[in-house]
C-alpha cells in the first residue's frame, strides 16, 4: 500500500506514540481482574519490539470497554493489560494512571531507548467529574491535539478501532507530522483486501455477538455484497422481534426495530434468521432453560440459537466459499450456551478444509470464541476487528487507516 508503514521512520531516540487494539475480554481470578484473551496484546508485539529494537521510546495508548460513568472506571482500567504486556514482552513496562497531566508528562520524559509505557484506558476521557463528555469518543479536537504533543512520531496499529474516528487515532494523527501503520495494520489490510476484491462465491457472511446497534447498519451493507448474511446471537432478537415473535427478556434494541423490518422485506431469502433459541430463566449458565421454537417465552431470555438454527446455518454454509463471521451465536462464555457457536466454529472448519473456502473471523469476543474452540489455526484467517473487519469489508473508507500519511 502507499501509506506510510512504521519501517519507513526515523525511531532512535524518538517518542513514539503507539496506538493499539487491547480492548481485550478481561475476568476475576482470586479476586484480581486480569486479561482472560490476550490475542490483540500478542498481535501487537511484532510492532512494539521492532519499535524498541530500533531505540524508539514506546508510549503506548489503547481504549478498554466502553465507560459511561465513573463507576464504570474501576473495572476497566488498563493495569492489568499492562501487566499483560510486560509478561509477554519479557521486560519492565510502565504503567501510568493518568491519561492527561504531569504525571504522564514526566513518566514520558523519563523514557530512555528502547523502554516502554503504558498510559491509562483513553475513554477516561468519555467521563470527567461524573459527566459522560465523549472527549476521546467523539475526537475532541483539544485531546487529540494535546496527546500528539506527547510524542514525536505516531504508529497506529490498532486495527479493530479502525472503524472510529477517535482522538487517540484520527485526532493525533490529525495533530503530528508523521502517521503510519505498524505491521498488524498492515497484515489485516492485506488480507481483507484481498477478501473484498473478488470474494469467491457464494460469500456468506454471519453475524452475532451483541451490539445490536453497531451491526445492524452494518448487515443493511453486507445484504448488498454477500450472497447470504446469517444472523444470530443476541442480534438476532431484534429481528425476531420486527417479525412479532415474543422475545422475553432477550437482548433487543427497540428503536432498531424498524430498520429491522426494512431489512427483511428488502432482503427476502439472502437473511437468514434464527427458527429457534436455547431460552434461560436467568442469565447464568445453571438457569432452567428450555428449546423456544415460537418465540421466547415471559421471564426468559435467549442465550444461545438452537438445534434446528444450527441445522439450519450448516446447510447455508455447506457451499460456501467466501465466510466472514464476527460475533457469537449465543453467551458461549457459560458452557450450557456455547453450542451453537461450537457448531458454527466446526462447519467453518469444514468448509475451509473441505470446499477449500477462504473463512475469516474477526473481532475480540468472537476470536477468543475460536480460540476456545481450538478451531482458530484451522481457519483461513483471524482479524482483531470485528466492526472494522466487517465495515473495511463493506468497502468504507476507515477513519483510522485513512488518517494514516501516504508514503
Ligand atoms: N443471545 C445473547 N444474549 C446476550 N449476549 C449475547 C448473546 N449472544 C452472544 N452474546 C454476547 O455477545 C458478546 C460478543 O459480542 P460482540 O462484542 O458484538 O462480538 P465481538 O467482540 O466478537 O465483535 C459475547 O460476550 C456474548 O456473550
Ligand atoms: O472490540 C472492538 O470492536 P469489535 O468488538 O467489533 O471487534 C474494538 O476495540 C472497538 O471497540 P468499540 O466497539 O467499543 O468502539
Amino acid at each position: 500500500m502507499a501509506k506510510l508503514t512504521v519501517e519507513d521512520l526515523e525511531l532512535k531516540g524518538k517518542k513514539v506514540l503507539m496506538r493499539v487494539d487491547f480492548n481485550v475480554p478481561l475476568k476475576e481470578e482470586n479476586g484480581e481482574v486480569v486479561v482472560s484473551n490476550d490475542n490483540r496484546i500478542v498481535a501487537a508485539l511484532p510492532t512494539i519490539k521492532y519499535v524498541l529494537s530500533q531505540g524508539g521510546r514506546a508510549v503506548l495508548f489503547s481504549h478498554l470497554g466502553r465507560i459511561k460513568s465513573e463507576d464504570d472506571k474501576p473495572g476497566l482500567s488498563m493495569r492489568p493489560v499492562a501487566q499483560k504486556l510486560a509478561d509477554l514482552l519479557g521486560q519492565a513496562v510502565t504503567f501510568v494512571p493518568a491519561t492527561e497531566g504531569v504525571e504522564l508528562e514526566n513518566a514520558i520524559d523519563a523514557l530512555e531507548d528502547g523502554q516502554v509505557l503504558i498510559f491509562e484506558n483513553t475513554r477516561y476521557e468519555d467521563v470527567k467529574d461524573g459527566v459522560e463528555v465523549k472527549r476521546e469518543s467523539k475526537n475532541d479536537p483539544e485531546l487529540g491535539k494535546y496527546w500528539a504533543s506527547l510524542g514525536d512520531v505516531f504508529v497506529n496499529d490498532a486495527f479493530g478501532t479502525a472503524h472510529r474516528a477517535h482522538a487517540s487515532n484520527a485526532g493525533i494523527a490529525a495533530n503530528i507530522a508523521q502517521t503510519a501503520a505498524g505491521f498488524l495494520m498492515e497484515k489485516e489490510i492485506k488480507f481483507l483486501g484481498g477478501a473484498v476484491e473478488a470474494p469467491e462465491r457464494p460469500f456468506v457472511a454471519i453475524i452475532g455477538g451483541a451490539k445490536v446497534s453497531d451491526k445492524i447498519t452494518i448487515i443493511e451493507n453486507l445484504l448488498k455484497k454477500a450472497d447470504k448474511v446469517i444472523v444470530g446471537g443476541g442480534m438476532a432478537f431484534t429481528f425476531d422481534a420486527a417479525n412479532g415473535k415474543a422475545i422475553g427478556n432477550s437482548l433487543f434494541e427497540e428503536d432498531k426495530v424498524e430498520l429491522a423490518k426494512q431489512l427483511i422485506a428488502e432482503a427476502g431469502d439472502k437473511l437468514v434468521l434464527p427458527v429457534d433459541a436455547i431460552a434461560a430463566a436467568a442469565f447464568n449458565n445453571d438457569a432452567d432453560t428450555y428449546i423456544a421454537e415460537d418465540g421466547v417465552k415471559d421471564g426468559y431470555m435467549g442465550l444461545d440459537i438452537g438445534p434446528k438454527s444450527v441445522e439450519l446455518f450448516k446447510s447455508v454454509l455447506a457451499d460456501a466459499k467466501t465466510v466472514v463471521w464476527n460475533g457469537p451465536m449465543g453467551v458461549f462464555e457459560m458452557p450450557n450456551f456455547a453450542k451453537g457457536t461450537l457448531a458454527i466454529g466446526e462447519e467453518l472448519v469444514k468448509v475451509t478444509e473441505e470446499n477449500g473456502a477462504t473463512t475469516i473471523v474477526g473481532g475480540g469476543d468472537s476470536t477468543a470464541a475460536v480460540q476456545q474452540l481450538g478451531v482458530a489455526d484451522r481457519l483461513s484467517h483471524i482479524s482483531t476487528g470485528g466492526g472494522a473487519s466487517l465495515e473495511y469489508l463493506e468497502g468504507k473508507t476507515l477513519p483510522g487507516i485513512a488518517s494514516i500519511s501516504e508514503k
